[in-house]
């Protein structure tokens, strides 16, 4: 078994559990969130910040990878860790969630998706058989199921297709996926309608993946939605199996999954719009780049210990990024992944006390959604 989950603890109050997920490239504790590194790099820093600042499970994109450097010359190189310097466990996403958001420039067939390259506007089409042959030369630790990720809002006859075919094609991965050292991890589907996040996660739990990824969330529905979703699907799901929420979150998304019982999560929001000038404080969003930050000279965040708030101003920061200088975006970078991560430490600290619940009330308190 390349990846199993070990449960510690369970929260007294909540479904909120500890755990320790072994892979071949080691041992992470959990609940995890995993920093996105979609083109074999998490923007702005090298795999020793990655480290740095907590993350230990990093996230790659099979459709950004196959279209450039290819997945050939990956596999040549000796595999995505070796290519990219990074010796923790990796995952993999499908390219499922990837080809859907081209929107028009994509097609879908039982046999799969023709879509066009965003580089060069070049054909490709993905089955399963594609996808799966691309994520075991990649070679991560965990390789998501290629599956079809119906948008939101949309009909339920929609859902029902896009479910339907998701489960057909996980029966053609499993088919296909023969790498002993990497975990294979079916993606429950069936949009906001819990009778078919049921029908979905039996059909999957059948074919007894090692993990499961909940996707079709995070695509836009209102945050009471999702968590309905899980509140429904979670209980469905086996215990002793990971449980991965796709694309979250936001740091309230991060505490309410936890709560509800997953393990795993993955979301470009960090190190997105700490590019954008945008931070995570004790009290909220700030974004330094703006002026009314020009001389003050206080850290980002004064209760944080990154590297950034240790040694940096808010002046000295905003300054880099209006004069586009590097150093700007990787300073607010190591800060929001270093802030997620102690977030993460927090709530597993909440749960060893049983005291989550109050840890969601006193982080809220502070942190204004605004
Ligand atoms: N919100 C998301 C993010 C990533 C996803 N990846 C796959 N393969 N499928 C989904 O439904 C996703 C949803
Ligand atoms: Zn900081």
């Amino acid at each position: 078994m390349p990846v199993k989950i070990t449960v510690e603890k369970e929260e007294k109050y909540t479904r909120a559990r500890l755990g320790k997920l072994s892979t071949p490239h080691g041992e992470v504790e959990t609940p995890i969130f995993m920093p996105v590194g979609t083109q074999a790099t998490v923007k702005t820093m090298t795999p020793e910040e990655v480290h740095q600042t907590g993350g230990r499970l990093i996230l790659s994109n099979t459709y950004h990878l196959y279209l450039r450097p290819g997945h050939d010359l990956v596999r040549e190189a000796g595999g995505l860790h070796k290519f990219m310097n990074w010796h923790g466990p990796i995952l993999t996403d499908s390219g499922g969630f990837q080809v859907f958001s081209l929107g028009p420039l994509r097609t879908i067939t039982e046999e799969g998706v023709t879509f066009r390259s965003h580089i060069d506007g070049s054909k490709h089409l993905f089955t399963p058989e594609k996808v799966m042959e691309i994520e075991q030369a990649l070679g991560a630790d965990i390789a998501m199921a290629f599956d079809e990720c119906a948008p939101y809002p949309c009909d339920k006859e929609y859902a029902i297709a896009a479910l339907e075919r998701t489960t057909r094609w996980a029966e053609r991965c499993k088919k296909v996926h023969n790498r002993k050292d990497q975990a294979l991890f079916g993606i429950i589907q069936g949009g906001v309608f819990n009778d078919l996040r049921e029908r979905s996660a039996k059909e999957l739990l059948a074919m007894d993946f090692p993990g499961y990824g909940i996707g079709g969330l995070s695509v836009g529905e209102p945050k009471d939605l999702m968590y309905d979703v899980l509140d429904h699907l979670i209980p469905l799901m086996p215990k002793d199996k990971p449980r991965y929420l796709m694309g979250v979150g936001s740091p309230d998304c991060l505490i309410e999954g936890v709560i509800r019982g997953v393990d795993m999560f993955d979301c470009v929001l960090p190190t997105r719009i700490a590019r954008n000038g945008t931070v995570f404080t004790h009290k909220g969003k700030l974004t330094v780049r703006n002026a009314e930050f020009a001389r003050d000279f206080r850290p980002m965040d004064e209760q944080c210990d990154c590297y950034a708030c240790q040694n940096y101003s808010r002046a000295y920061i905003r300054h880099l990024i209006k004069a586009d200088e590097i150093l700007g975006i990787r300073l607010t970078t190591i800060h929001n992944l270093h802030f997620i991560q102690q977030l993460m430490e927090n709530i597993k600290d909440a749960i060893r006390q049983d005291r989550l619940l109050q840890y969601r009330q006193e982080f809220l308190q502070h942190f204004n959604l605004g």
